[in-house]
């Protein structure tokens, strides 16, 4: 019995070590039929065993070793290998290329025409919806679904993000702009605090936007209560005695997201920790509060209240029981069937749900990065600021108005600045699909046929194409490497131009001459079709793109019209050692944290659902315009 058991545990290895040759083995031969170059790796980047035991010293050895052959492989294992070394593997192996490991082959692409193929032939490149199946637990959504039934979520969703709501997430940031404000610069507004959580609180602000303009809950934050800080119903016909408010249980659920997807609700309650036991209540809190939002939204769409600003939600549960009876259709529950015009309850809610998943993050983590580089790029705050002048004049926000200042802040430096910190840093580095199940596609690359293996993995290498020397204007060498481009550089002003033919721009040489600021700033670099795809592409891009672009735009107004954003250096030097200075100490202290800054942005990112800073921090602090410490010392 002993001896069969020692048998047992011995084969194991054996049979690990033979099944990983085969499967090895069988991939390549797949990986040869199909014509596109590919690099065999032994270990897939995201094997258990090797991200417990091996990942760090693949990157440990990566950075020592940079030259040898090996490292070229090892690259490749490195789970944040599209993060850390972005347009390189490409420039070495070509703009498409394969990994193959004994697990899958895995096409990485950062050529547009490719990306538009994929993104465009939908049935032959499906997002892989095994992946979200857990996300499905409030309900089915327009994120989780393929096929017909995705296209009735898709129709029935997209109305709901349309200018009313755009106008409301104007609004709501504003309100809460206002509010973080009063956090970062004091009651008194004269600033000078150093910010070491900016992600925390560019989180909550995120939140607070989609709560406001997703849901119609606008919440405050921590000092002042109103109705989203109670813990009370938000619905009259509820008797449910809720045990956290509204926010705490929004902020618990996306806190312990991962733990809430992976187990079952009665397994967290009864389950021998705290924190298991403090996510099932999230989740259940959250659940209750959406269902009574979700009877308050179905009694004011009945009544016909609310035509005007009306919040996601609510313009989803209009659709379903609003006047209109051809929308009555609720008892319609087939999946799949497209002659559906209305969402069922289940469906409501599974969408709201990914509303928040899919719009919480991504602008947080963009406004996060966004501080940081206009800290670090002190050139581009300044003319920033000045197109924000020149936008809002001496008008107070209370009179800022959605419909006459959009356009303008679109195509100002605001809207440069945002559209390069989402070129530089998409929030989601490769975006997932997969080729068919069904059966291997022919793809054109570089005018060739390539044939796609079916149920390979499939990303679109968001980050390496946004830094494709083919599709991007540099405006030089590098000001911070060595590099003959500025392409890895935050350079908002690669997005003016000077031509615009056949509606693509043409990249001006450079930036000298054709400063934004002050200057006829309404046309932005137009890029071409397939290179830039931070939203995605296609008809599965984002939904919210415009919510986000509104939202990051009118924050970094707010913030930036009264303040400037620099670094604080209070690990190195306090504020009477500073004082102390001479311009020359502070501009070598201030290019020492711009160092500090940088490494701590390449080093800490990681990349999870979206790219974000978690191993470290960058600490701000903003300063009344005209009062900087350090930015007005450097050459403008
Ligand atoms: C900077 C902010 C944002 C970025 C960079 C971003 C990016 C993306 C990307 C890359 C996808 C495609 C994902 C995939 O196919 O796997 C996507 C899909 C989606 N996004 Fe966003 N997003 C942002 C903000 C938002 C916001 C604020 C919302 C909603 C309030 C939202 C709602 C959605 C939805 C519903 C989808 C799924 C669309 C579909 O599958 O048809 N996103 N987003």
């Amino acid at each position: 019995m002993v001896s069969a058991v020692t048998v047992f545990f011995l084969s194991l290895p054996v049979y690990y070590i033979a099944s990983t040759a085969i499967g090895l083995w069988r991939n390549i031969k797949i990986a040869k039929r199909s014509g596109l170059p590919y690099k065999v790796i032994p270990i897939h980047a995201f094997n258990p065993i090797w991200l417990l035991t091996g990942r760090r010293f693949g990157t440990w050895f990566v950075t020592a070793y940079p030259n040898l052959w090996v490292s070229k492989y090892v690259l490749l294992m490195v789970p944040e290998w599209s993060w850390r070394y972005g347009f390189e593997p490409f420039a070495e192996y070509g703009d498409v290329f394969m990994t193959v490991s004994p697990v899958n082959c895995h096409i990485y692409i950062a050529d547009r025409e490719v990306i538009t193929q994929i993104a465009t032939r939908r049935d032959d490149f499906p997002k892989p919806a095994w992946m979200y199946r857990t996300v499905n637990m409030f309900g089915r959504n327009v994120v989780t679904t393929e096929g017909s039934e995705w296209k009735f979520h898709r129709k029935v969703t997209s109305p709901s993000f349309g200018e009313k709501n755009n106008v409301m997430v104007f609004e709501e940031t504003i309100k809460q702009g206002k509010m973080m404000l009063r956090k970062w610069a004091g009651e008194d507004g004269k600033g000078g605090i150093t910010i070491t959580d900016v992600l925390e609180d560019t989180m909550r602000l995120s939140l607070h936007v989609i709560s406001g303009a997703g849901f119609g809950v606008s919440l405050q934050w921590p000092g002042t209560t109103q109705d989203g800080d109670m813990i009370k119903p938000l619905s009259e016909d509820s008797t449910h005695r809720h045990t956290l408010s509204f926010k705490d249980a929004l902020a618990g659920l996306l806190h312990n997201l991962l733990v809430v997807l992976v187990f079952p609700r009665w397994f967290l309650e009864n389950a021998p920790f705290k924190w298991a036991r403090k996510a099932a209540e999230a989740s259940l809190e959250y659940q209750t509060y959406m269902n009574e939002l979700f009877v308050e939204k179905r009694k004011e769409a009945i009544a016909g209240e609310k035509a005007d600003g009306m919040d996601i939600m609510g313009a989803l549960v209009k659709n379903s029981y609003g006047p209109d009876e051809k929308h009555h259709n609720k008892h319609l529950t087939a999946h799949g069937d497209v002659e559906r015009q209305a969402l069922t309850d289940s469906e409501i809610l599974g969408n709201a749900f990914v509303f928040l998943l899919a719009g919480h993050e991504t602008s947080a983590g963009s406004l996060h990065y966004l501080f940081i580089l206009l800290a670090l790029h002190i050139d581009s705050q300044r003319r920033m600021q000045q197109d924000i002048d020149r936008i809002f004049g001496d008008r107070p926000v209370e009179e800022w108005d959605y419909s006459k200042d959009i356009t303008a802040m679109q195509t100002s430096m605001l809207g440069a600045v945002m559209q390069e910190e989402l070129r530089l840093v998409p929030p989601v580095i490769n975006i997932p699909k997969q080729v068919s199940d069904d059966s291997d596609q022919i793809v054109m690359y570089q005018g060739q046929q390539t044939i796609w293996p079916k149920g390979a993995v499939v990303s679109l290498s968001a980050l390496a194409l946004q830094r494709n020397p083919k599709y991007w204007p540099s405006t030089g060498p590098s000001k911070v490497t060595d590099e003959d481009n500025d392409l890895a550089d935050f350079v908002p002003e690669r997005w003016f131009v000077k031509n615009n033919v056949n509606g693509n721009a043409q990249p001006t040489e450079s930036a000298e001459d054709d400063m934004p600021a002050g200057k006829d700033t309404n046309r932005l670099f137009h890029p071409l079709k397939g290179s830039y795809i931070p939203f995605s592409d296609g008809p599965r891009s984002c939904l919210g793109k415009r919510f986000a672009q509104v939202e990051i735009m009118i924050l970094l107004a707010i913030i930036f019209k009264t303040y400037s954003v620099e670094l604080a250096v209070d690990e190195v030097a306090d504020d009477e050692a500073v004082e102390k200075m001479d311009e020359k100490e502070r501009i070598a202290l201030y290019e020492q944290q711009k160092e500090t800054a940088r490494s701590t942005m390449k080093n800490c990112s990681e990349i999870g659902i979206t790219v974000r800073i978690k191993n470290g921090y960058v600490p701000i602090r903003l300063v009344p315009r005209g009062k900087e410490r350090f930015i007005h010392l450097f050459e403008y």
